[in-house]
């Protein structure tokens, strides 16, 4: 991916680094030339060679400084692109991620990752690969070619010193790397230990647990205060011993130089270049040694983050035969699954008829959801067929016939955005229209009354309505969108017995000829659908009318006798 980002922003990188060797070449060059209007000076030969000089000299400070400033440009583009990018690249990835691979990373995982990569990504495209090319290397190279002219004996000298400043790193750096690592370890705990306690405030706060969380929240951060600090240090201490070994080479150089001066086989101007190009010599290894160092732990994180989101793709979500039109038959013939290799499904076989009702149900956990997901193509089942209007499930291209289904899910059937976006995404209708799908799920009076009416945000997850309005939603979308393929999971879990019996009866009026599938635990609610699955430990238990069962499937009739007792004499 970092290479895709890369190819994105070739000609700003191109730029960048151009702009980088230039400046390096002026600041280098510039050396050279002051040395030569020193030496002017001292032998006081002519004006018009010295306004020369003095010209170019100031040209090749304006220049630097003017290519300084512009460069902040592709700079700025790429240090904040290159990570954005990223992360945009990381959400088409999991938009394509098979589902089994992201429910096993987990979400708040999944975005810890990203958010950690991404920023990797970039800090070793940019502040490590692009830095060398653009400062540090043109700097060295200049340095030494320049010195070359003058001296080539001084090669020896800066060689010598290579060397020490190798040997100090090596001593130091070991050590920092260390300490980073465990810091990073820290602020990944104390980014999960956040992210938990803000997310869980009512399960914390009535289990009286924010007192231990606060308590570790503590601990971590005064591990990452102190591990900090001693990274600083160590820092600060290598370069403290790096400016004494240059302020030693500089001394033997002035020695060296002073000597050559007096006797005549050089002059001033030379001796105050040579000083002058020790700096630019020794300060990009000094900064190679530190970049390198957290080029080692961002190769970690990035790793991490381009092996997790090259997972395993959902092979048939944009490949396979093209879903023109849905009649709504589903077919599973013989199927098992299992999760990690715990079997949760076991040679399951029932057919949906295109245009009826049909109720999956059965206790918690049997399988319901699962057999749901596998319907959908989300799940791959380990083995037997699954047959979408006659045709193999994994030969379809997913993506087309998730344009002929409307789905929504137990956990989270709104989103993010306001009233109008979740029931159209981004297709215009009328205002009246919306609201009478709304008066149809009874939810008109209450988006009427909101100040922002449609344009009202609903919070993540739909935090600001209650579970039963999520679900009321979810099902003004299900109307809006009138597929022929409808699959309902727990839809009515959070409604009252009234609300639900009467959206019930909207839902199975509306989608009248459709094929609808529903998940539910409350019987009553799908006394009239044509067909009923019942599901136990994986397992199909029975297959009938809701009469056919009753008469037929003890299990049925102890499910249906756990019913409210209110309901239950509704069975007659
Ligand atoms: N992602 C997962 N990883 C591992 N096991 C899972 C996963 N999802 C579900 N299971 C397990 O698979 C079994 C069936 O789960 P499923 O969600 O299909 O049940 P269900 O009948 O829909 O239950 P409920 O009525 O409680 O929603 C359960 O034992 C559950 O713990």
């Amino acid at each position: 991916m970092l290479k895709k980002a890369m190819l994105m922003y070739k000609w700003t990188i191109f730029i960048y680094i151009l702009m980088g060797v230039t400046t390096q070449f002026l600041g280098t060059a510039g050396i050279r030339v002051f040395q030569k209007l020193l030496d002017h000076i001292a032998q006081a030969t002519g004006l018009r060679d010295g306004f020369t000089l003095l010209f170019l000299y100031g040209a090749m400070l304006i220049g630097a400084t003017l290519l300084h400033y512009l460069q902040e440009y592709p700079h700025t583009v790429l240090s904040t692109g290159i990570s954005e990018q990223l992360k945009v690249m990381a959400l088409g990835k999991v938009s394509g991620m098979d589902y089994a691979a992201y429910q096993n990373t987990g979400t708040g995982d999944l975005i810890k990752l990203i958010d950690n990569g991404a920023h990797a990504g970039k800090n070793i495209l940019h502040s490590f690969f692009l830095r060398i090319l653009h400062e540090l290397l043109p700097g060295l190279l200049f340095s030494l070619f320049f010195i070359s002219l003058y001296n080539p004996q001084l090669m020896l000298v800066i060689g010598i010193g290579y060397l020490a400043v190798f040997l100090l790193s090596q001593l130091l750096l070991g050590r920092l790397y260390r300490i980073k690592s465990k810091l990073l370890a820290n602020q990944e705990k104390m980014s999960a230990l956040s992210v938990r306690g803000f997310m869980e405030l009512a399960v914390f706060r009535l289990n009286r647990r924010y007192k231990k969380e606060l308590e570790l929240l503590q601990a971590t951060a005064g591990e990452i205060v102190r591990n900090s600090v001693r990274i600083r240090m160590i820092h600060e201490a290598f370069f403290a011993l790096f400016a004494l070994l240059v302020i030693m080479i500089k001394l033997a150089v002035l020695v060296y130089g002073a000597r050559s001066l007096l006797a005549g086989h050089s002059s001033i101007g030379t001796l105050a270049a040579m000083i002058m190009f020790v700096d630019q010599i020794y300060s990009p290894i000094a900064i190679f040694n530190v970049l390198y160092v957290e080029y080692k732990l961002n190769a970690v994180a990035y790793r991490r983050f381009e092996e997790t989101l090259n997972g395993p793709e959902d092979a048939n979500l944009h490949v396979g035969k093209e879903v023109d039109l849905l009649r709504g038959k589903v077919d599973f013939q013989d199927v098992s699954f299992g999760y990690e290799g715990r079997g949760v499904l076991n040679h399951v076989t029932f057919s949906i008829e295109p245009g009826c009702s049909t109720a999956i149900i059965g206790a918690s956990g049997s399988g319901k959801s699962t057999i749901i997901k596998l319907m959908l193509g989300l799940l791959k089942k380990s083995s037997g067929h699954i047959l979408v209007d006659g045709t193999d499930i994994d030969s379809l291209k997913l993506d087309s016939l998730y344009r002929h289904l409307s789905y929504i899910s137990q956990e989270a059937p709104v989103f993010d955005t306001c009233i109008r976006e979740n029931i159209l995404f981004d297709e215009e209708r009328p205002d009246e229209e919306i609201y009478r799908m709304l008066e149809q799920v009874q939810l008109k009076e209450k988006v009427q009354a909101l100040p922002e009416g449609l344009e009202t945000k609903i919070g993540e997850k739909g935090m600001k309505l209650s579970g039963g309005e999520k679900q009321r939603l979810a099902f003004a979308r299900v109307l809006a969108q009138q597929r022929n393929l409808v699959i309902l999971d727990e839809p009515v879990s959070a409604l009252d017995n009234k609300t639900e019996k009467s959206l019930m009866d909207t839902i199975l009026n509306q989608l009248a000829g459709k094929t609808l599938v529903i998940v539910t635990h409350r019987l009553r609610s799908i006394r009239h659908v044509d067909t009923i699955i019942l599901v136990r430990n994986g397992e199909i238990a029975g297959i009938g009318s809701f009469e056919s069962l009753m008469a037929g499937s003890p299990y049925f009739r102890e499910l249906w006798s756990l019913e409210e007792p209110a309901s239950s004499s509704d069975a007659g």
